[in-house]
């Protein structure tokens, strides 16, 4: 793609970066590491928009140039108004995945791009229905690692893909960078044409 800005992506996600290959968009990666936890009486949807909005931020603070745009991204999983975010050991994934089976849930994903004057973020949810996993299932798939660094404790672009009855809204959102809504925003920086 003939690119009219350098792009930088804030993430250490490597489906986040196949993402962005997967349409053709070069960039350079610069990760940030923040705190994600939420702040007292903060929504789900302000929550992923502030940590999107917060990882372009920080990540500009380190970079060199002010000719980048940056590109910063964060998902969540949302059940009953309750943000779920990585697991930190199996017993929470365990409680996270009892929690989704059989039933549907939202995946809120927020993607912020800054430029030196000007940052805007939007927030994207897609709908997921899953099947019901039995504590074997739960077991067995903790067992294969893929959880661990999941929103929600899953990967619908892996293993958990078996899980996953339907969904409503975009892919690409749920797997941790919408492309349409990315694309769009790269086109207002002028990244692309
Ligand atoms: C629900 C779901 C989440 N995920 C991932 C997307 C995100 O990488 C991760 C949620 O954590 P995030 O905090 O959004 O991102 P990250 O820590 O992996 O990367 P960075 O902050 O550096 O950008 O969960 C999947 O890969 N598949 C899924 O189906």
């Amino acid at each position: 793609m003939n690119q009219l800005r350098e792009l930088t992506l804030a993430s250490a996600s490597p489906r986040r970066a196949e993402l962005l290959t997967q349409i053709g968009v070069e960039f350079t990666k610069r990760p940030v590491d923040l705190d994600e936890s939420a702040l007292p009486a903060e929504r789900p949807s302000e929550l992923v928009m502030r940590l999107a909005g917060a990882k372009a931020k920080a990540a500009a603070k380190l970079l060199q140039s002010t000719n980048n745009v940056i590109l910063a991204s964060d998902t969540i999983v949302v059940l009953d108004d309750e943000a779920l975010g990585k697991p930190v050991d199996f017993a929470h994934a365990r409680q996270m995945l009892s929690s989704l089976s059989g039933r549907s849930h939202q995946v809120l994903t927020a993607i912020s791009v800054k430029d030196a004057s000007r940052q805007k973020t939007v927030c994207v949810a897609t709908d997921v229905h899953f099947a019901t996993l039995s504590d074997e299932d739960i077991e067995q798939y903790w067992a294969t690692g893929e959880p661990a660094d999941k929103a929600g404790a899953y990967g619908i672009q892996g293993i958990a893909g078996q899980f996953v009855r339907s969904i409503g809204g975009s892919y690409s959102a749920v797997v941790g960078l919408p492309l349409y809504e990315t694309v769009q925003l790269l086109k207002e920086f002028e990244v692309i044409k």
